[in-house]
């Protein structure tokens, strides 16, 4: 089931002047950053509950996010759902016919496990599940 708003991701050219707008202009809390070598992405977090803002930028130039930028230069990337089960809940979106974009869960960031559907399946807006480890 999915149980809350995650995170809403944006794509940053510059990781630092960004981390420093959200810190310094905005005033939110930053609660650290973190490379996700599976997603070949580095990530930052600004908690906003009962939500948090990630800003996402390539790990090592590579990835996603690279293609990305290349082609809009920065911008809202993804939401997350939060899942209680994240099998689950692929299994059940899958029946509906949703796109997944792997074909099981992958590590991401907190020690989640987080998977992603494909844009084109929800009116071009990139959605991730992410569920928490069971400690957390
Ligand atoms: C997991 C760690 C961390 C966490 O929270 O824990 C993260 O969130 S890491 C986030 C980075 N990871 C991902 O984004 C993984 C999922 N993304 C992908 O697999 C690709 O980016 C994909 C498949 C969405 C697009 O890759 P592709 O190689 O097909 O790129 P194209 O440029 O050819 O795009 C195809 C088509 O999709 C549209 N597109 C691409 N990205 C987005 C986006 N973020 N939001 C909305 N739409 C997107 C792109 O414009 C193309 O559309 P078209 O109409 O065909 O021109
Ligand atoms: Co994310």
């Amino acid at each position: 089931m999915i149980t809350g708003l995650d995170h809403i991701a944006i794509a940053v050219p510059d990781f630092d002047k960004a981390i420093k707008r959200f810190m310094e202009d905005f005033g939110l809390e930053f609660e650290g950053a973190e490379d996700v070598e599976a997603a070949q992405t580095s990530t930052a977090f600004f908690p906003l509950p009962p939500t948090s803002i990630e800003l996402v930028h390539p790990l090592e130039g590579r990835g996603p996010i690279a293609k990305y930028l290349e082609k809009k230069g920065g911008g809202l990337h993804h939401i997350c759902f939060r899942s209680d089960d994240i099998e689950a809940d692929v299994a059940r979106l899958k029946e509906k016919g949703y796109q997944f974009l792997s074909e099981t869960p992958n590590p991401g960031a907190h020690d989640c496990l987080t998977i992603f559907i494909h844009p084109k399946c929800c009116d071009g807006v990139l959605i991730e599940l992410n569920q928490p480890p069971a400690d957390h």
